[in-house]
C-alpha cells in the first residue's frame, strides 16, 4: 500500500478488530487511482463517533454531531467519519441534520461526484458502486444520481465541478453541466470563503482558462463576489496563460487587470482575502500602473519596490503581453544582483551620523540627504561605506556652497 495510506493503515486495523467496517474514502482514493499526488486521508466507518473515541487514544471531537472525529495516529491527524446520510438541506449549503447509518453504500450514495464516491479497504479492494473508476477512465465529472439533487444539497459542488475540471482536464457529464445552468443562483446561499477557496483551487489549476471559460458558459460567474459585469472581461481573461504565474499574489492581480477593476481594495475585500495579500495585490498593480505611466525599469524603481513584487508585476505583464516571461525575469534578476543595496537597512549610514557630522539637529533636512545618499549609492556615485560617502558628501557641500 503507498505510504500515506500505510501511516493510517492502523486506524482501519483498529477499528475492524473492534467490529466496525473501515474505508479510505473520497479525494484521497481518486487521487490514487489518477496518480496524483495525495493529499488529506479521510476515513469512513460505521462506528459511532463516540465509538470511535474510545478506541484512540489521541482524538479531536471536530464535529461529531456531523460523525467526524480526528484521529491522531503517528503524529498525523485523520478524519474519521461515521458513514451517513445527510438529512433535508434548507439552505443548500449544510444539511439540517444527519442520520449515522451503518451501510458503506448510503455513504457513498451521498457524496458529489462519482470518482469522489470510491471506497478502499485495508487489501487495497475498491469499492466503487456508481462507476467512479470509469468516470475517471474517461475523464468526466458526473455527480453521484441526480445532479439537481446533489447541487441543491450543497451549492458548492457546483463550484467544485468546474474547479476539478481545472486541477484535472475532465470535461462535465451533459447531466452534470446541465444542472449548473439550471441552478447556478443556488450559489448565492454560499459563504464567500467558500466560494474564495474554490476560485483560488480553479485559478491554480493546470487548465484554469477551461474552468474560467466554464465559469462564463455556465452563468455561475454571475453569483461570484463582483463578478455578474464582467462577462465578456472573464472570457478574455480565460485566454491567458494562468500556468505561468506561480503565487496567489500573481493571480489576483491578473484578474484585477484582465477584468479592468478600478478599485481592486473593493474588489478583494469582497472576495473576503486576507490583509497580506491584499497588500501584495495592491504593491503588484502599483507597479503595473507606474511602469504603464513613466516607462520601463530603473534601478530606483526596483530598489523601492523590491525583486520579489517587481517580478510578480513582470510576470503578470508578460502574461498578457504575450511576451516570454522568464527573459524578464531574468533580466530583474541580474539588474537587482547588481544594486549595491537592496533594502534602506543596507545603506552605511544613519540619520544620527549624519547629524553628528554636521553638528545639527534632527529635521526634513535628514531625511532629504539619506534620499540623496541612498540615490548616489543605488547609481554607483560613491561606494555605500561610511569614509567614502562622509567624503562625498564633503565634497557635495563644497561645491553647492562654490554654487551660492
Ligand atoms: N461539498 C462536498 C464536499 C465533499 N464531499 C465529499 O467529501 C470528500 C472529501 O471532501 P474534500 O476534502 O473537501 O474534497 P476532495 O474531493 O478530497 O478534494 P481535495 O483534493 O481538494 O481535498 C469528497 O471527495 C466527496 O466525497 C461532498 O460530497 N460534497
Ligand atoms: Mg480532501
Amino acid at each position: 500500500m503507498k505510504e500515506p495510506f500505510q501511516k493510517a493503515l492502523g486506524i482501519i486495523r483498529q477499528l475492524k478488530q473492534h467490529g466496525y467496517e473501515a474505508y479510505f474514502v473520497g479525494g484521497a482514493v481518486r487521487d490514487l487511482l489518477l496518480g496524483r499526488k495525495i493529499g488529506d486521508i479521510d476515513i469512513a466507518t460505521s462506528a459511532l463517533p463516540h465509538e470511535v473515541m474510545k478506541l484512540f487514544p489521541k482524538t479531536i471531537d471536530i464535529g461529531s454531531q456531523h460523525g467526524t472525529v480526528v484521529v491522531i495516529c503517528g503524529g498525523t491527524p485523520y478524519e474519521v467519519t461515521t458513514f451517513r446520510t445527510d438529512g433535508d438541506y434548507e439552505d443548500h449549503r449544510r444539511p439540517e441534520s444527519v442520520t449515522f447509518v451503518r451501510s458503506l453504500y448510503e455513504d457513498l450514495k451521498r457524496r458529489d461526484f462519482t470518482m469522489n464516491a470510491i471506497a478502499m479497504d485495508e487489501e487495497e479492494k475498491l469499492i466503487d458502486p456508481f462507476g467512479g473508476q470509469d468516470a475517471i477512465k474517461k475523464q468526466v465529472i458526473c455527480t453521484v444520481g441526480e445532479a439537481k439533487q446533489r447541487f441543491s444539497e450543497d451549492a458548492l459542488r457546483m463550484m467544485r465541478a468546474i474547479r476539478f475540471v481545472s486541477q484535472l482536464g475532465f470535461s462535465l457529464a451533459e447531466e452534470t453541466r446541465r444542472a449548473i445552468v439550471e441552478n447556478a443562483s443556488l450559489l448565492s446561499h454560499i459563504s464567500v470563503e467558500r466560494m474564495t477557496m474554490e476560485f483560488e483551487k480553479l485559478l491554480e489549476g493546470p487548465f484554469a482558462s477551461r474552468g474560467l471559460s466554464l465559469l462564463v458558459e455556465t452563468g455561475l460567474f454571475s453569483y461570484l463576489p463582483q463578478l455578474h459585469d464582467k462577462e465578456r472581461e472573464l472570457k478574455e481573461a480565460a485566454g491567458y496563460d494562468w500556468n505561468l504565474l506561480d503565487s496567489r499574489g500573481q493571480r489576483w492581480g491578473l484578474l484585477c487587470q484582465a477584468l479592468h477593476i478600478g478599485d481592486a481594495d473593493a474588489f478583494l475585500r469582497a472576495w473576503k482575502l486576507p490583509n497580506r495579500l491584499i497588500k501584495e495585490v495592491k504593491a503588484v498593480l502599483l507597479i503595473l500602473q507606474t511602469i504603464r505611466s513613466f516607462g520601463d525599469w530603473t534601478k530606483e524603481r526596483l530598489f523601492v519596490f523590491g525583486l520579489e513584487h517587481a517580478i510578480s508585476a513582470e510576470t503578470v505583464r508578460s502574461v498578457i503581453s504575450g511576451e516570454p516571461v522568464e527573459k524578464h525575469r531574468q533580466i530583474l534578476n541580474e539588474m537587482f544582483a547588481a544594486l549595491p543595496i537592496k533594502t534602506k537597512n543596507e545603506l552605511a549610514v544613519s540619520g544620527k551620523d549624519l547629524m553628528e557630522w554636521f553638528e545639527k539637529p534632527g529635521g526634513p533636512w535628514v531625511k532629504e540627504m539619506l534620499a540623496a545618499i541612498e540615490h548616489a549609492v543605488i547609481h554607483g556615485e560613491v561606494d555605500n561605506h561610511k569614509e567614502r560617502i562622509y567624503e562625498w558628501l564633503m565634497d557635495r557641500n563644497r561645491i553647492q556652497e562654490k554654487n551660492c
